[in-house]
Formats: C-alpha cells, structure tokens, sequence
C-alpha cells in the first residue's frame, strides 16, 4: 500500500514493530517468552494460548449458510455461556482492548494477538488482512464443546466452513498450544492435592508450535486431556483426531514441514473468517520505507519545523550509510536547497519476525542533535522521499508518488499549558488561501458496558475558534484556537489528540500529539 493510510499505517505498526526501537509492546512484548502470562499463577498456562483459544471461540460462531457469525469480537458479550467456560477470554481481552483505537478494534486486536501469538512462538508466518467490524451484540451460540459427539462436531466445522480434515487440522494446530484447566473443566481435569488450580497439557511443549500434538498421540505417549481422559465422553480430539483413522494425524506426524504448512493455511482461513458483509484488507506486508509521526510545526518565524521517525525494513545499523530527505514544495517544485540529513545510531535498531528475523533501522528527521529540519512557510511542501547512499546511491519514493505530507493545517508552537487551569491551549495554523468551515481537535476515548466487559472507542472533538487577533498581515497562515481541558482526556488511553480541519467538504489532518506535555509545550 502506499503511505499515509492511518488504518494500514497503524496495523503495519502493530504487525511490524515488534522488538526494539519503537516496538509496540502490546502484542510481542507480552509473549517474552512464550510463557509469559498475565493473569495469575496457574502452571501451564500462557496469554499465547489463551489468545489463540479466544480467537477461535470468537470466530467459530460463523455460518457459512447465511454469512453471519466469525471473527467479529462478539466474545466480549458471550463469556458467560457454558461453551466459553474459563477466564481464558476475559484475560485476553482485557490486554487486547487496551490497544484499540479509531483505526484498529478489538476484532483486529482478537486476530492480532493469536497471530502474533503463532509466530512469535515457533509456528509459521500467517498473512495478515485488517478491516474486522466489532459486533455490537452476542451472536448465535455454536462453538464446540467435548461432551458432543463426532457428528455433532463434524458438522458444527462444516457450519464454521471446515470438512473433516480441515477440522482434525486445525483441532491440532490450535492444541499444540496450552491444556485444559481444573476450574473450567473440573470434570476431565482432576485437581491434584495442595494446588488452587491446574492445567494438563495437550502436548509436551504447550507454549510452542510443533507437531508434537500428533506425534505424542500417534506414538500413543500422550497425556491430552481430551484424548486420554477417564471420562471418555469428553475425549473429543480422540474421536476427532482417528475420525479418518489416524490418516491426518500420521502424516502430520511424520513430517513437522507438512504440519506448519497445513497450520498456516488454516489458521490464516480462521482468522480471515468474517461475517460476509465485513470487507478485510488486502494482506498488510512490511513497507520498506517507513514514515511515522511525521509533523510540522508552525514556528511564527516565517518557517516551519518537518519532525518524525523514518524505518528502513531489512536495514541493520550501518556507520557507512548515510540517508538524505529531500522534499518538493507546495508547487511541487524542487530545490537543491530542499534537503536535510536523517540521523540515528546503534540503539535506533529494532527486528521482527516475517517469515524470519529481519532487522530494521530508524531515523529521525534531521541530524540527532536537532532532530528537525526546516521548511519555508513561504514555499511549504507536498512531499518528500529518500536518497539512500551505501555506495551507490538509491531513490526510495514509493515507485515514484513519494511520501504526501499536506502543509495546510498545523499545531503552531505559541500552543502551551496554561498554568493556573492546567488547560492546553492548542494553537493551529491553516493556510491563509484556504477557507475552512471547522477546525477542530480529534481524540479516541474508551468506551465501554460494564456489564459484559465490552469496549469501543469513540473519536470526541473539540471545536478551535479563528483567533482574529492572530491574524497577521504578510503571513501565509492564519491561527484558531482550541482550548482542552485536562478532565477530556480522561478516558484516554494514550493522552493523544490531533487537529483536523474541514474544508471544501474534505477532512485535512495532522498526526497526532500530547498537548499536555509540557516538554513540548511550555507553560503560559
Ligand atoms: C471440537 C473442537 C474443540 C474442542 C471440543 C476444544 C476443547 C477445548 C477445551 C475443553 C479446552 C480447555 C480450555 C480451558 O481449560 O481453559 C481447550 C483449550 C484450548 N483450545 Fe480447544 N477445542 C476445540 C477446538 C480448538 C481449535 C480449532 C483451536 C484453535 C485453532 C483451539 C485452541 C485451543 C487452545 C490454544 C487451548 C488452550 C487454552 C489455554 O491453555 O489456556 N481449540 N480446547
């Protein structure tokens, strides 16, 4: 895709930033390591599994006949059905709704985690498509349960869009990972003496992917609660798994490459399981050239400051490359002159996972001492693109289109905390030739039912007014003001806001920023 896309922006980053400089944290930064769990002391238990159960409980309400159900974060409101038993779900989604925003909901985030949950814990690379719509009620009930019987289950994964193999598959995919626990199932998982809770593994490497899952059970050395159980009612993956007697899991025995490849396309197909009036992204790959939190700020000295971070995909630290931003103005003409040095140093790196590891290297705008460059208000600009020389010298501008920036609206630097109210005063600078009929600042707030656990985010606004006395002769850009009170941000999860401006029926925006943070913005 091409850069800006405020939506695929945000769920490169969270693909993409996972270890690092600028990693993200809510997804990979909760899988270091792979046993990593959040919510108590249960041995065995692990937020990858729990995050790969939730995605599946979520999506297997789907129906193939009538296009409704699947991937869509109606868990949140079905926790409390017999067929969601556990606290599996409530662990998952209280760590994974607190990474939406206007751009990314909880369905994604549900996608996202299980996902993140697969690679980072030793199973195949799944393409990942965004877009999910978060449902806004329960759906219908449908997930399977062990007591049911193997038609039962058959059919429910033919409901859910999956024949008999695809079932034993993904049954096996899912349950390399995690177990059963005493308090959800008391009646397959006895409690041993002296401990508050446990869970019995289906495999012998419950917080990695491996085909241990079927070589365990073909090699009969299996300790699956749902195949070796004593109540036999309940050994679901025993009926399931020799329901094609033993063919499936015998291949995936013999050879793990089999197994991954089989789990990779499943798993993708579980994920990508959406009501059909839900239209997902196209796969969201890893842009090589990277802007983030580009911004200008109106400096009232006839200039303006470019400030932001640049990754470069598959890059590693390197003293003898150097990186130039070069730049057209709002003509869209060039100029020897429209052109600064990108800074970074060894800790700008970062790497993540995509079909194995690959390092990446951020740069800031300007040299490190600055990190800005300058701009003429008089001239602006429209976009910018790289000169990159390791040697010879390469172009990056996006086969060509560049990197869009607009110069139209922009937070001014004169915006401060005012003291004695502890109220931003936000000031912004729109260009004088255009005619705005609002100018506004932008905000995510949490929403949320207390009564099922639910979130959502709503984007609040606050109008800015013209400021008639900052209408200066001879400048090219003419102010408004925002004033925000501390108490609106209160249901924000990051204390971010940007401005927007509505003009000729068209909605220009900045990136956003903490208008609070009196570093950047000093008292008044
Ligand atoms: C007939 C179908 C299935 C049945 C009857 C079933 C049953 C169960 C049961 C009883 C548990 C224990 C939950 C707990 O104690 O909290 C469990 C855990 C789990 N299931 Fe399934 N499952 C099925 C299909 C799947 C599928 C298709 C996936 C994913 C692809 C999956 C992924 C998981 C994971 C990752 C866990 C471990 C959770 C943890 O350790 O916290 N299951 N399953």
């Amino acid at each position: 895709y091409t850069w800006p896309n405020p939506q695929l922006d945000e769920l490169e980053s969270l693909l993409y930033d996972q270890h690092g400089f600028n990693e993200r944290g809510i997804l990979a930064g909760a899988l270091s390591p792979c046993n990593a769990f959040g919510f108590g002391s249960t041995v065995n238990r692990s937020n990858a599994a729990d995050w790969i159960r939730t995605a599946y409980h979520d999506m297997a309400t789907h129906n193939v006949e009538d296009g409704t159900g699947g991937l869509d974060a109606s868990i949140q409101f079905e926790q409390d059905r017999p067929e969601n038993a556990g606290d599996g779900f409530f662990n998952s989604l209280r760590h994974l709704q607190l990474g939406n925003s206007r751009y990314v909901g909880v369905a994604d985030f549900i996608a996202l985690g299980a996902k993140t949950a697969v690679e980072q814990c030793g199973g195949p690379h799944l393409p990942f498509r965004g877009g999910r719509v978060d449902a806004t009620e329960a759906g219908v009930p449908g997930v399977p349960q062990p007591q049911e019987s193997l038609d039962s289950h058959t059919a429910s994964f033919a409901r859910q869009g999956f024949n008999q193999t695809e079932m034993i598959t993904l049954i096996a995919c899912g349950h390399s990972f995690g177990g059963v626990q005493n308090s959800a199932f008391p009646q397959i998982v006895p409690l041993p003496d002296g401990v508050s809770d446990v869970s019995q593994t289906f495999d012998s490497t419950p917080f990695t992917f491996d085909n241990k899952i079927a070589t365990e059970y073909i090699h009969g050395t299996t300790n699956n609660p749902l195949v070796v159980g004593h109540n036999d009612t309940t050994n679901s993956d025993k009926r399931i798994f020799g329901s094609d007697s033993n063919t499936t899991m015998s291949g995936f025995a013999a050879d793990p490459a089999s197994f991954r490849s089989a789990c990779q396309s499943l798993l993708t197909r579980m994920l990508d399981t959406v009501p059909t009036t839900v239209q997902l992204t196209d796969v969201i790959d890893p842009l090589p050239v990277k802007p983030q939190e580009i911004a200008l700020t109106y400096m009232g000295d006839g200039t303006f400051h470019l400030t932001g971070q640049i990754r470069f995909w598959n890059t590693a630290y390197s003293v003898s490359r150097s990186i130039k931003l070069l730049w057209a103005d709002r003509d869209g003409k060039t100029d020897p002159a429209y052109s600064s040095v990108l800074g970074t140093n060894e800790q700008m790196g970062a790497t993540a996972l995509y079909d194995g590891t690959f390092d990446a290297q951020w740069y800031n705008i300007g040299p490190l001492s600055d990190n800005f460059t300058v701009i003429d208000a008089a001239t602006g600009i429209s976009k910018f693109w790289f000169e990159v020389d390791e040697g010879n010298a390469t172009m990056e501008d996006q086969g060509g289109v560049g990197f869009a920036v607009q110069d139209v609206v922009m937070v001014a630097n004169s915006s401060c905390v005012v003291q004695s109210t502890g109220t931003a005063r936000i000031q912004i600078a729109v260009r004088a030739d255009k005619t705005p009929s609002r100018v506004y600042i932008e905000y995510d707030l949490f929403a949320g039912s207390a009564g099922s656990g639910a979130t959502w985010i709503t984007v609040n606004t606050t109008d800015a007014h013209a400021a008639a006395s900052q209408k200066r002769a001879g400048e090219t850009y003419e102010f408004w003001t925002a004033d925000l009170s501390s108490s609106a941000l209160a249901h924000s999860i990051n204390q971010r806001v940007n401005v927007a401006a509505d003009i000729d029926g068209a909605k220009v925006s900045t990136s956003s920023f903490a208008p609070f943070d009196v570093a950047l913005w000093p008292g008044c």
